[in-house]
């Protein structure tokens, strides 16, 4: 391709992402999939100057507004590519020539924007405080209520590319023999500084074809939701709902804290996230996962199976604040009412799955956000409207002494972010059923029982079939490293 081509490609694959409500990287590639004529090379510049609008879209618009450019995305790599690649005003003509692949040329107004662009910083001390920070103006007061004067700090992280985590798959392997295995592949990894089972990759390489991950050693995990699984605590032998386990990934952290002993009920509303966990639940060995598709929260086989888990994990659908350094394109769709309907789903799921526990069983409400509502005002909802029934747990308490020393945890919630941690940003809360909703007790299991009991639902009259594990293309594609697979 020409450096025209390339930019051309750039602002048509920009608009499309920018008008779909699919995240940055499906729409990414389905587009490079119907292009398989571009090149490793062409695919790596565009897909690198797209994410570069992406990330920085606010601040591109602010100068664009200055320069008195149209809210467009020919605006948006017009700005970038001066400055943020750092393109002269004489290269700009070259990269719009008006060729048969290339971008029209550049309009008078365009000409003149180059020229007062020409030398500025993207970050000016002139911009709004939400500008400077690059987060959407919508989610600023919500942050500082979360993090007051931490809140630059928080936002300079969010804003730096995330980097790629490794769990290593204790079922099979312990992390110091992955990580041997990924050096001779030419692929180096450190451990990571929290969880006893994370690897950082010194850099973002693509590790799916190494022998490690191919043989199910190795999962791509963000740290922090490594620590969810951990603050669950699933043991040999218990029986455990993950209520929202999607694609799996923290589903797969249980099954190897609980040597694949006991099991695992995997529940969605989607079938198809549930359908992309079977290959790699095949890849990593584990064989206490059971998957069932539910209707919605509230679908009859909770109430068919109240008081029967030791564990539940309600991993929420939430808007993913604490991931936009991985998805920056979701921080500039986010709307109040997507906020307000998030909430409400929350609290009904949490609600809903909070059924499953029993007595002395634990319940884990987790999402991967760092909005208020979606954390500290769920948990004060919950704790208000199931005061006889539930306790809430200390996280410092749950977590091994020395990593919830290593956290800091400033209470008894696990809230992470990536400017103190270093990981994704993850709120998750435990919880302790102190008596049934009647406020009896249940009939004690001795816990060599617990195999016994009817998780899968012998009585399930419904029709609904558990999905059997059989072998269905996962749909990640191979370079995503921060969709699904990084939860
Ligand atoms: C944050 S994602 C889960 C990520 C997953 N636990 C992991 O670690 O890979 C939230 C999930 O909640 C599911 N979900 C949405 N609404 C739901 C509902 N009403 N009941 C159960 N699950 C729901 C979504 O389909 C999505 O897979």
């Amino acid at each position: 391709m020409t450096p025209a081509a390339r930019v051309d490609a750039a602002i048509e694959l920009l608009d499309v992402i920018l008008r779909e409500t699919r995240p940055a990287d499906q729409v990414i590639a389905h587009w490079l999939r119907g292009r398989r004529y571009v090149g490793s090379k062409d695919r790596g510049w565009i897909v690198e100057a797209v994410y570069a609008c992406l990330r920085e879209k606010q601040r591109l618009e602010w100068w664009a507004s200055r320069a008195g450019l149209p809210a467009k995305p020919r605006s948006l790599v017009i700005v970038c590519l001066m400055l943020i690649d750092h393109r002269t005003g004489n290269e700009m003509p070259e990269l719009f020539d008006g060729s048969t692949h290339g971008p029209s040329r550049l309009s008078d107004i365009e000409r003149m924007a180059v020229q007062a662009l020409h030398g500025q910083a993207l970050e000016s001390d002139i911009q709004p405080r939400a500008v400077r920070l690059n987060l959407p103006g919508m989610a600023l007061d919500r942050l500082i209520a979360r993090f007051g004067d931490r809140l630059d700090a928080v936002g300079e992280a969010m804003n730096a590319p995330a980097p790629v985590d490794l769990r290593a798959n204790l079922l099979k392997v312990d992390r110091e023999t992955v990580r041997t295995m990924l050096a001779k592949e030419g692929v180096i990894a450190e451990p990571t500084p929290f969880s006893p089972m994370g690897l950082r990759l010194e850099r973002r390489m693509p590790i799916f074809h190494t022998r490690a991950f191919s043989n199910g050693l190795a999962e791509v995990q963000d740290e922090g939701s490594q620590l969810v699984a951990l603050l669950v605590d699933a043991k040999p032998g218990d029986q455990v709902a993950d209520f929202c386990a999607g694609a799996g990934g923290k589903t797969l952290a249980m099954a190897a804290t609980m040597a694949n002993k006991g099991r695992i009920m995997a529940l969605d509303v989607s079938e198809a996230r549930l359908e992309r966990m079977s290959d790699r639940m095949r890849r990593a060995g584990a064989h206490n996962i059971e998957r069932r598709t539910l209707k919605h929260e509230r679908d009859s086989w909770v109430r068919r199976h109240k008081l029967k888990f030791d564990r539940v994990l309600v991993d929420a659908p939430c808007t993913g604040s604490g991931t936009w350094r991985r998805s920056p394109d979701a921080k500039w769709k986010l709307t109040e009412q997507t906020i307000t309907e998030l909430v409400d789903l929350q609290a009904r799921i949490l609600d809903s799955a909070a059924r499953l526990v029993k007595t002395g069983g634990r319940l884990v409400y987790a999402t991967c956000s760092l909005l208020p509502e979606e954390n500290e005002a769920q948990l004060a909802r919950f704790l208000d409207s199931h005061a006889t029934e539930f306790r809430q747990l200390d996280a410092r308490e749950i977590l091994p002494a020395d990593l919830a020393a290593g956290l800091g945890l400033a209470g008894p919630e696990m809230a992470l972010d990536p400017a103190a941690h270093g990981t994704d940003g993850f709120f998750a809360v435990a919880f302790e059923r102190i008596a049934d909703p009647e406020g009896t007790e249940p009939p004690r299991r001795r816990r060599d029982d617990v195999d016994e009991i009817d998780v899968d639902g012998d009585d399930d009259m419904d029709g609904e079939d558990i999905m059997d594990g059989e072998d269905i293309d996962d749909g990640i594609d191979a370079d995503d490293i921060d969709g699904d697979a990084a939860r």
